[in-house]
């Protein structure tokens, strides 16, 4: 579903954040991607998702070569989601603005129907229709940015810190949205996240980034036990 061979890339010329990348994400895996800051993670969704075009290697989304494709395509074409780390909600316009704005290469038709799916399952959207998205709580806000990426009904969804900033009462919550999520509409979920060990407990498989390259990767329970993983990224702390 997602493929990365040997991709590098960086933001200027001769200095490579990422070193020859490889790795896959398959159908209805959730895969985390850990480590310390400045390793490259959000840069590396940035490539995937069209930000940033790679300067060699080759990113697959379903079996297509999309490297070179710019995010709106992306979108449209390629079945994927993005939900960034900051920005992700239009904070001016209300929920119903905000999931419009999901919905843009939908018919109205096909628009309206997935906006109730969609507030069925989030009733809290429907319960703040027409507020501002900035009088949402942290992880409402996380939820509605989750909800737009969904609107477009996407095969892969790539999450740069669902947690950031939450309580961990809302981190639960919002990584409870994720595992449903994936139950309900099948989707290949690609994360980085910061909360390493919650993280973990959800996903199926988890890669950890030293310097821009793999430095671990491997079935995320056993890298939870995995004293490499604790030396290389949680400070020795038991998992
Ligand atoms: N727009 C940019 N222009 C130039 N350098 C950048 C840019 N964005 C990130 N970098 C640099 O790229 C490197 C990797 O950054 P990146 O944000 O991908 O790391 P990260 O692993 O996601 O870090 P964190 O966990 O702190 O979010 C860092 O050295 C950073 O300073």
């Amino acid at each position: 579903m997602i493929k990365l061979n040997k991709l590098t890339a960086g933001y200027t010329p001769g200095i490579d954040i990422l070193k020859e990348i490889s790795l896959h994400v398959r159908k209805a895996e959730i895969v985390t991607l850990l480590g310390p800051n400045g390793c490259g993670k959000s840069t590396l969704l940035k490539c995937i998702a069209g930000y940033l075009t790679p300067n060699s290697g080759q990113i697959e989304i379903q079996n297509n070569e999309v490297g070179t494709i710019p995010i709106h395509r992306k979108v449209r074409d390629c079945g994927l989601g993005f939900v960034p780390q900051t920005d992700n909600v239009f904070t001016q316009l209300s929920i119903k603005e905000n999931l419009l704005a999901g919905g843009q290469f939908l018919t109205r038709l096909d628009c309206r129907q997935r906006i109730d799916e969609l507030c069925e399952r989030y009733p809290i959207l429907r319960k703040k229709w027409l507020n501002s998205a900035s009088s949402l709580s942290g992880g409402e806000r996380q939820i509605l940015a989750l909800t737009r990426a969904l609107m477009a009904r996407p095969s892969v969804l790539l999450l740069d810190e669902p947690s950031a900033g939450l309580s961990p009462k809302m981190l639960t919550d919002v990584f409870e949205a994720i595992l449903n999520i994936r139950k309900q509409e099948e989707v290949t979920i690609l994360m980085v996240e910061q909360n390493a060990i919650e993280a973990l407990h959800i996903s199926d498989r988890a890669y950890v980034l030293a310097m821009g390259k793999v430095a671990l990767c491997g079935n995320a329970k056993e890298l939870l036990n995995d004293p490499r993983m604790r030396e290389l990224y949680l400070g020795g702390r038991a998992a």
